[in-house]
């Protein structure tokens, strides 16, 4: 069994805990959430304290990762309420995907969201991005203000349990603008997640390179730089004893027209 990545989940950059900070959402109380009161509040409260994430490297041959947690307890479980609220999921024909020309069940639900007119193939599924909503665009600039990095697109997958899942898949289409990192934002149940080279994978594996696993915490922010996604393969594997749901949300830049 490979070790995982050791994670300081619960630490900042000033060497605070999560019990130490006076919480920046005083007032998100799950009901409050609910009510969707509290959406003008989050935002002014948020932007008023300044949140210094403390950045883990992630680092292997062809592997370029950084993860923090961007959003505290509290704030995370605001926005987790408010998601649950306004995302639509797929329905029918789209909630399918063809690997090898056989067609699936995504064991998962998914959605997408972006700047007008924008469109993402997806394992065979073309996904014509959504309006972006109050909570995604306010999760989306601070990913921006935490990277300094801009997006246009959005993909939303919601696992219900740790039965639903995300085979292995390289994020590496050709409309990626392969400069921008894919920033994943995991709001909900801590899941693992592993990366495997691409030459070390199946029964035709040319190397052995250990997987890296990682554990995703509630509120955390994974940036998969270049050219991560060119080496390795990702997967968000099954954890039957995993109960409750998780929400995990892929911030992209997509070149259309070969505009940025
Ligand atoms: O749920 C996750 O953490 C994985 C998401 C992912 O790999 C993707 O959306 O491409
Ligand atoms: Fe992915």
């Amino acid at each position: 069994m490979d070790a995982f990545v050791s994670q300081s989940r619960k630490r900042y950059i000033d060497g605070t805990t999560d019990e130490q900070r006076e919480p920046v959402l005083k007032k998100c109380k799950e009901e409050e959430c609910n009510q969707g009161i509290v959406k003008e509040d989050v935002k002014e409260k948020a932007y008023l304290t300044e949140f210094s994430q403390s950045w883990q490297k992630i680092e292997a041959e062809g592997l370029d990762c950084d993860y923090a947690l961007l959003f505290p307890k509290e704030e995370a479980d605001c926005l987790y309420t408010q998601l649950e609220e306004e995302v639509v999921y797929l329905t029918g024909d789209k909630t399918k995907i063809q690997v090898f020309g056989k067609v699936y069940n995504v064991p998962r639900k998914q959605a997408s969201c972006g700047d007008a007119g924008l469109t993402y193939t997806y394992s065979g599924v073309s996904l014509q991005a959504s309006p972006w909503t109050p909570t995604l665009e306010y999760i989306r600039d601070a990913v921006t203000k935490a990277t300094g990095q801009t997006f246009n697109f959005v993909l939303i997958n919601r696992y219900k349990d740790g039965h639903d899942h995300m085979g292995e898949h390289r994020d590496d289409e050709r409309e990626l603008d392969p400069l921008c990192p894919i920033a994943s934002v995991s709001l909900g149940a801590v899941r693992d997640f592993v990366f495997r080279h691409r030459e070390s994978r199946g029964k035709q594996r040319r190397r052995q390179i250990n997987p890296v696993k990682l554990e995703l915490a509630h509120g955390s922010l994974l940036l998969m730089n270049s050219p991560t996604n060119t080496h390795w393969y990702h997967s968000l594997p099954a954890r039957k004893r995993v109960l409750t749901p998780r929400i995990n949300l892929t911030f992209r830049r997509i070149l259309q027209d070969g505009k940025k």
